[in-house]
């Protein structure tokens, strides 16, 4: 996992090591790692041209960083020039350019040289940015690599001005900045790599994690039993999903999909008798459940709390399902249930507030989360919850007393104790209809294994562990929608289809 500190925190850091290393030598590293990336990505454009890079200049540090990675540049014979942005720049890094050959030119009689650049670093503005800063605009079709943070982009809240510099790559130094993560930042900030200088952060508490790729695989193979090999189906999981209304017929079925596509062990669905047929034709794996045998179901998991297996693991509650009236009856007792479950869309309007037995993940978009808080009393306005969507998380978080994701760029996950972890997707390949409910089926599935959740009977999956699997959850859904953007535009039956694929990638 990343680390993800505030800028005050970073700040603190990097004054102990400029004391203890000096700021020209910490500035010359930071160049090094940008210099590289540069290199990497002249490599990758496979042009035929002698590459020409130009750098944008700014009044500080990240100018100093971007001069001394063109001084770099010059020595390894690559053309570049420095576009000078402010009236002063670090006198010693321009120095040092000149000295390796390097021209610095003044923004206003060389900006046009941007268009013929193989590549722009961007070294306008780092940590030190204020909002209302002059950034220059960059040619349509010009390559830029942002150096620490993209200019314009608040480096703490996430919160760009309209005239940011958009990156396809930003190195970043020292630590991950929650305002790359944040917001706006996942937009603009293209690949984000973290430059190692080797800083002391012993004494730091991050303020959240980023859960990448290898912190996934890392975390479903920590939660991952050696019991799970030739496990029969009722012990592979069985996941009960309580979904679907004449006004939505669709988003039970692609949940169903999905689920049966991550390979759960038996999917029980508990739909109106109208989309019965259709669940029949469309998910033949799944097997109808009416309010009788949910009630069966749950007297039988309350009978085995120390038996081997629960017939309904975990339940999966709301895509499509009319949220009008509060549960009654069977569904009102899933909601009082100890299985854990994933709680979306329209369940999300009748799950209770305050303290519940079960352990539960609700996946609210930001206005459903607005709503969800709007229930517990607490009314905050759209701009509110863009500024801070963390706090507001831990908010819901707590009032519901539930594992909390909220959906958007990035995906923050927050446990009712305030612990949090986030997942950035950077694309918008998700944002189609149905998108959420394939998440549901993937993030029901792995609730409904025990060899995930470790649960045997009716033992109870603590709310770090619920945590931990929505982020990966989350993190392989946002691997799908790349996966699937890859060749040809997104749908959610398209994410469907690759999901066996991508499940086996993770392991399954
Ligand atoms: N954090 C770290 O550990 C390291 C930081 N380094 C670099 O240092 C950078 C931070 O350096 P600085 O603190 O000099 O900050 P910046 O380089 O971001 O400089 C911004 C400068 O612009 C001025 N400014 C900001 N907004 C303005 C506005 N709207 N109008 C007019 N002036 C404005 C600020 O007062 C500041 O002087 C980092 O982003 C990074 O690139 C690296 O050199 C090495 C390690």
């Amino acid at each position: 996992m990343i680390p993800v500190y505030s800028v005050a925190q970073i700040r603190a850091v990097e004054a102990q090591e400029k004391s203890k290393r000096g700021e020209t030598s910490l500035m010359k590293q930071a160049a090094a790692h940008l210099a590289s990336t540069a290199v990497a990505m002249l490599a990758e454009g496979h042009s035929t041209e002698p590459a020409f890079v130009v750098a944008l200049i700014g009044p500080g540090n990240n100018g100093g960083d971007g001069l001394y990675a063109l001084a770099e540049l010059q020595q390894q014979k690559i053309s570049t020039l420095a576009l000078q942005c402010h009236e002063q720049i670090n006198a010693e890094a321009a120095a040092a350019y000149q000295a390796a050959g390097g021209t610095i030119l003044d923004l206003s009689d060389g900006d046009g040289e941007l268009a013929n650049a193989s590549l722009v670093i961007d070294a306008i503005y780092g940590l030190g940015y204020r909002a209302g800063s002059d950034v220059p605009s960059v040619p349509a079709g010009v390559r830029v690599l942002a150096c620490d943070v993209p200019s314009g982009l608040d480096p703490e809240t996430g919160v760009a001005q309209d005239s940011v510099l958009r990156a396809e790559r930003t190195v970043t130094f020292g630590a991950m900045k929650a305002g790359l993560l944040s917001v706006d930042g996942p937009l603009v900030t293209g690949e984000i790599t973290v430059a190692d200088l080797e800083f002391d952060f012993s004494s730091v508490q991050p303020g959240t994690q980023l859960v990448d790729e290898q912190a996934a695989r890392e975390l479903l193979d920590q939660h991952r039993s050696w019991r799970d090999a030739g496990r029969h189906k009722y012990q592979r999981g069985v996941l009960g999903l309580i979904a679907g209304s004449d006004l939505y017929p669709g988003a039970a079925q692609l949940t169903a999909k999905a689920a049966v596509a991550c390979g759960v062990g038996l999917l029980r669905t508990h739909v109106p008798d109208s989309i019965q047929p259709l669940m029949a034709v469309s998910v033949p794996e799944s097997v109808p459940l009416d309010d009788e045998q949910i009630k069966e179901a749950l007297s039988f998991s309350r009978r085995q709390i120390h038996g081997k297996s629960a017939k309904i693991k975990a339940w999966a509650i709301g895509p499509g399902l009319d949220g009008r009236t509060p549960p009654t009856g069977a569904i009102a007792d899933v909601f009082a249930s100890p299985q854990p479950a994933v709680i979306d869309a329209s369940g999300l309007d009748v799950v209770p507030a305050g303290p519940s037995e079960q352990p539960r993940v609700l996946t609210p978009h930001a206005k459903e989360l607005r709503m969800l808080l709007g229930r517990a009393g607490v009314k905050i306005t759209p701009d509110e919850l863009s500024q801070d969507p963390i706090r507001w998380t831990r908010w819901a978080a707590l009032a519901y007393n539930a594992v909390v994701l909220l959906k958007g760029p990035t995906s923050y996950i927050v446990a009712p104790n305030g612990d949090s972890l986030m997942v950035s997707h950077s694309a918008p390949e998700l944002a189609t209809a149905g998108s959420g409910d394939v998440l549901t089926g993937i993030l029901g599935y792995m609730l409904s294994d025990s060899s995930l959740t470790g649960t045997e009977g009716l033992r109870t999956v603590p709310n770090r562990r619920m945590m931990e699997l929505t982020a990966c959850a989350a993190y392989i859904h946002g691997h799908l929608g790349r996966v699937t953007a890859a060749d040809g535009t997104v749908n959610a039956s398209r994410l469907i289809d690759n999901l066996p694929k991508v499940m086996k990638q993770f392991g399954f």
